[in-house]
């Protein structure tokens, strides 16, 4: 079985290899999670000099070279070459550096999963390498369970609980409240951006900081979704 884990990857060094299709949906996840990145690739396509351009990452625009190793946590062998990808991982081990290869599950230190990404809310599912056709399936399936509006959800559970916790240590009666609050109506009220209803459902347990943690939340939530802040779609996957 394998061991599933969020990794923290600010400022992570990480290298992709191979700047095609794959290596480039590699490089995007891992800027996304803030990652440091650096692809080789020896014939880059407008979208990789566009972004090194832009300093999202270093593109070293040639073939793969043993230094390249240097410094990095994680390898990504994303060529079309099988035997490219697997020199690359295994100059990568012999560094005890952990390495996934694009064709290569098996023998892969870690493979990554589909996500599904609300704020802090993170569904990650895998079909243990055996058919990421399925993976993308069920990722664009709970995308349409999970709303926008979970994002909210989870930051208002965040904040009143982060309250709570601050005021008093009793776990039982806090279980009760996060129980009936997840269940209860308060994703609908989201949804129908109901902030009324909001802060008459949370004033019982946060009082009279139910208004501004209500209205900030959802402040922020519009900021973020406003149309020149919202996260790239992800069109060309879909498609
Ligand atoms: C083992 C793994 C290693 C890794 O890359 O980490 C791997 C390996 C391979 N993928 C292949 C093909 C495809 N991969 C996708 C898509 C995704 N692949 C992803 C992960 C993984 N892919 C890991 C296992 C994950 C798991 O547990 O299932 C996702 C989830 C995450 C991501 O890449 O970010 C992302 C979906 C993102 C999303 O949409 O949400 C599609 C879909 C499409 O493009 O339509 C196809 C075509 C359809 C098909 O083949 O099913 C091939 C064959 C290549 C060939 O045929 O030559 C191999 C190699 C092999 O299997 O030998
Ligand atoms: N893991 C996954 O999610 C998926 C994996 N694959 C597999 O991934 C591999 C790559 O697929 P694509 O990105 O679609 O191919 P692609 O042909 O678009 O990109 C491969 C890139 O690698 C570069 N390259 C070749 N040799 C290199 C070297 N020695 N050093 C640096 N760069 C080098 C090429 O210039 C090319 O731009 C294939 O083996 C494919 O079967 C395919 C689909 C999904």
């Amino acid at each position: 079985m394998n061991y599933p884990l969020f990794m923290h990857m600010e400022g992570i060094p990480c290298l992709v290899v191979g700047g095609g299709r794959v290596g480039l949906r590699k490089a995007r996840g891992l800027l996304s999670a803030g990652a440091r990145v650096v692809v080789v690739e020896p014939a880059p396509c407008s979208e990789l000099i566009r972004m090194a351009r832009d300093g999202l990452l270093e593109l070293r625009s040639r073939f793969f070279e043993a230094g390249d190793l240097e410094g990095m946590r994680l390898v990504f062998a994303a060529t079309h070459n099988a035997a490219a990808n697997a020199m690359v991982a295994r100059e990568s081990r012999s560094h005890g550096i952990f390495c996934n290869i694009a064709d290569d599950p098996s023998g892969s230190d870690f493979f990554l999963p589909a996500l599904v990404q609300r704020g802090d809310l993170t569904l990650a599912i895998s079909t243990g390498g055996r058919s990421p056709a399925l993976a993308r399936k069920l990722r664009m399936d709970l995308e349409a369970c999970f709303d926008e509006g979970y994002q909210p959800f989870l930051e208002i559970m965040g904040r009143v609980r982060q309250y709570l916790l601050a005021r008093e240590h009793n776990p039982d009666r806090h279980r009760d409240i996060f129980r009936f609050l997840v269940e209860g109506p308060l994703l609908s009220h989201i949804r129908n951006r109901d902030r009324q209803a909001m802060v008459r459902l949370l004033s019982p347990f946060v009082g009279d900081g139910a208004e501004e943690l209500v209205f900030s939340v959802i402040r922020d939530n519009d900021v973020r979704n406003a149309p020149e802040n919202s996260e790239r779609h992800r069109k060309e996957e879909d498609s």
